[in-house]
């Protein structure tokens, strides 16, 4: 039972009467069993799985917390649990709101389609207009500056850019008029317009909120927690641990705890299961520097090892990599249970290749390179647009492949398909209902720099030797003045695509379709082509075909991930949601310590302990200062279970610096004299 296996003070604060509870869980202590025998005491005790939600920093910490509950109380698996952003994306469905959720880089690439729309020669200003990036970006700042008319703050900030102010303007206008129209939202705004919702008085369900790694919730995730809560809150949390200030994490909203709640209880979990009592003792010595907010130790019960954290010293960072990867080879600790840590991403390319010089395999979480891939993500834009034909960001990814569609061709593409399916744009592509007119002369506004392209349609003619389907031929789609004969083809490969998708609804076998598509093949190989230009820009034909099986195989691997589900939209929403949960590869653990927060490993590489570089002191001015810095220090050093080494450097060849031992070394008592 979840409960039994608890000690007595992890029973108490998993047993706490309804209420304000805050459980001070320091490292290592168990909170992921108090959190489980939590939940099995709601359960036992009446509470529905549907009145109880569970927000978490990680939807795999969801899903494991979850299943642990659920080997005893079955029914356990229909409590609500996730991220912030999925529960509130989850709820959001429910309740019928058409949204489809976006990153900034998306929408930057919807804002650009729009500008590339605007004709700025026909005004001879002395300055050029700005691009649409700087655009982009100038107008999310005059968003969050609450000032109220653009043009006026424009013309104090730019006086020069005056004359374009009205096309400025007119571009915001059809950016948020096309956000709407399809749906489209960011990370954010997920948020708010679930506290939109539960303010207008939707059904509230939830009894009980528990809140894990509660000393990283930011003022947004706050207010959600506010907006949702009746009566009974359980969050766990650290602050040692609060790490997150550069993303808006505040920790007051942890330590005011006790005085914004009524009859608010803390409860405080000391026990120490993780590590052996030496490394815990380097981690109170250090983070007994930061101010204690609530009181609480650190008590040790696995017993001390006899082996105090080594020090190891190096006269550079290329000697120190190169040991630390010989000493990794040799180590009898499994592979997989070894993890470097890093205060900076900036370290981690040259410790992997070190690693995979000696052949030691390893992996890097957060999965941002596999996720980032062009490959990746335009596999999932075809895979979005099937799922929801309406998302004209997907759609406009797609075709930036198809030579001679640039991203304003695009989207017109994509307008006249939602007409022609009548809001359906793959029924535009498959049944067009051709009494609608589409391409129709624009509106012309010589002040606002539009376009009048479409006074004059193009011709279907210069397709009618391309094999193409007759069905196909009548689209108007083709008749586009700007339509190129490479766009065509694209296009058709596009509809032979669709048409053959409509008899399959498996993912897997959706997903088959897909990669063995010619329209993925196409865009492969542009990619592959680009990819093995040598200098000159002349294409090595072996390496083209080389880079064509990698696309391919990464294409593969995004395959495998999807088996484990029957529906492709859940699928897609998990893979928006958590991209950045996932790691690449197998072998030793590559991590910044941001990435390793939550987890545990035998054996512990904290590298690159130089002043300057941990403590950061740059980014520590940015955000949370020393202290916050500090607290990353105490997270690094209590993932170690039974072996922790600190490796410092004196100098960095590339850099060309000196550096001198990071003060957390010296607060520990290393004495480098
Ligand atoms: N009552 C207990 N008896 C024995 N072992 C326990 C007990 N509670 C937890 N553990 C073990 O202690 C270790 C740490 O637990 P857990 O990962 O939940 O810690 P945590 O509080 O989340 O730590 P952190 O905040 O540092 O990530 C785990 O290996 C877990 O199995």
């Amino acid at each position: 039972m979840p409960l039994s296996k608890l000690n007595t003070e992890q029973f108490q604060a998993a047993t706490a009467p309804f209420g304000f509870n805050l459980v001070i869980a320091s490292a290592g202590t168990g909170k992921t069993s108090t959190i489980v025998g939590r939940i099995a005491h709601l359960l036992e005790n009446g509470l529905k799985p549907e009145e109880i939600l569970l927000l978490t920093f990680t939807n795999k910490a969801a899903i494991e917390m979850k299943e642990r509950v659920s080997r005893v109380i079955s029914y356990a698996k229909n409590i609500e649990a996730g991220t912030f952003h999925s529960v509130s994306y989850k709820w959001l469905k429910k309740l019928n709101k058409n949204i489809v959720l976006k990153q900034p880089k998306d929408l930057k690439i919807l804002f650009k389609s729009i500008y590339d729309k605007r004709d700025f020669n026909r005004i001879l200003g002395e300055e050029k207009p700005y691009s649409a990036n700087y655009l982009f970006d100038l107008y999310s700042l005059f968003i969050n500056s609450n000032e109220e008319d653009f043009t006026s703050w424009l013309i104090k900030k730019a006086p020069s850019q005056e004359e374009y102010a009205l096309i400025y303007e007119d571009i915001f206008d059809e950016y948020e008029r096309v956000k709407k129209e399809h749906n489209l939202v960011d990370f954010n705004s997920l948020l708010l317009e679930m506290i939109n919702a539960l303010n207008s008085g939707i059904d509230n369900p939830f009894r009980e909120i528990l809140v894990d790694e509660y000393q990283d919730t930011n003022p947004l995730q706050n207010r959600f927690i506010e907006a949702v809560r009746k009566d009974s809150l359980f969050c766990v949390g650290d602050y040692d641990q609060s790490i997150y200030a550069f993303n808006g994490a505040d920790i007051n909203i942890i330590s005011t705890f006790d005085k914004r709640y009524p009859n608010a209880k803390v409860y405080t979990l000391k026990k120490n299961y993780r590590s052996y009592g030496e490394i815990l003792d380097v981690a109170n010595r250090v983070i007994k520097n930061n101010p204690r907010i609530y009181p609480k130790s650190l008590e040790v019960t696995r017993g001390f090892s006899g082996e105090y954290p080594k020090l190891l010293m190096y006269s550079d960072t290329f000697e120190e990599y190169k040991d630390i990867a010989s000493r990794i080879l040799t180590s009898t600790t499994n592979k997989e249970d070894i993890a470097i840590l890093f205060r900076n991403n900036s370290s981690a390319d040259a410790i992997e290749a070190m690693l995979r010089e000696k052949g030691i395999e390893c992996r890097r979480k957060g999965g941002v390179s596999f996720f980032d891939s062009r490959e990746i993500k335009v596999t999932l834009d075809l895979l979005t647009f099937l799922v929801n034909p309406k998302d004209i960001m997907a759609f406009i990814h797609i075709f930036e492949y198809a030579k001679g569609i640039g991203s304003a061709i695009a989207s017109e593409i994509f307008e006249a398909l939602t007409i022609l399916g009548n809001g359906h744009a793959i029924d535009g592509f498959l049944n067009p209902d051709l009494s609608k007119k589409v391409f129709t002369k624009k509106k012309t506004s010589y002040q606002l720099g539009l376009f009048d392209d479409f006074s004059v349609l193009g011709s279907i003619s210069k397709f009618k030797n391309l094999g193409f389907e007759e069905e196909f031929l009548q689209n108007p789609i083709l008749k586009h003045p700007k339509l190129s004969i490479e766009g065509a083809e694209f296009l058709y490969n596009f509809y032979l695509l669709l048409k053959k998708l409509k008899r399959f609804k498996n993912p897997q076998s959706i997903f088959n379709e897909v990669i063995n598509s010619k329209v993925l093949c196409h865009i492969i190989s542009s990619l592959a082509y680009t990819r093995s230009k040598d200098k000159n820009g002349k294409v090595d034909e072996e390496k083209f075909e080389e880079a064509k099986v990698k696309i391919k195989n990464k294409i593969t691997i995004l395959g495998n991930l999807l088996k484990n589900y029957t529906d492709l939209e859940k699928f897609l929403n998990a893979m928006v949601l958590g991209a950045s949960e996932m790691s690449e590869g197998r072998g030793v653990n590559l991590l910044t310590v941001h990435a390793s927060k939550g987890l545990e490993f035998k054996e512990v590489y904290i590298v690159d302990m130089m002043e300057g570089r941990f403590p950061n002191i740059k980014l520590s001015k940015l955000a949370g200062g020393i202290e916050e810095e500090r607290r990353l220090f105490y997270v690094a050093v209590t993932r170690a279970k039974d072996k922790l080494y600190f490796a410092f450097a004196k100098r960095d060849r590339i850099r060309n610096q000196e550096y001198e031992i990071s003060r957390f070394l010296i607060e520990a008592g290393y004495n480098i004299n």
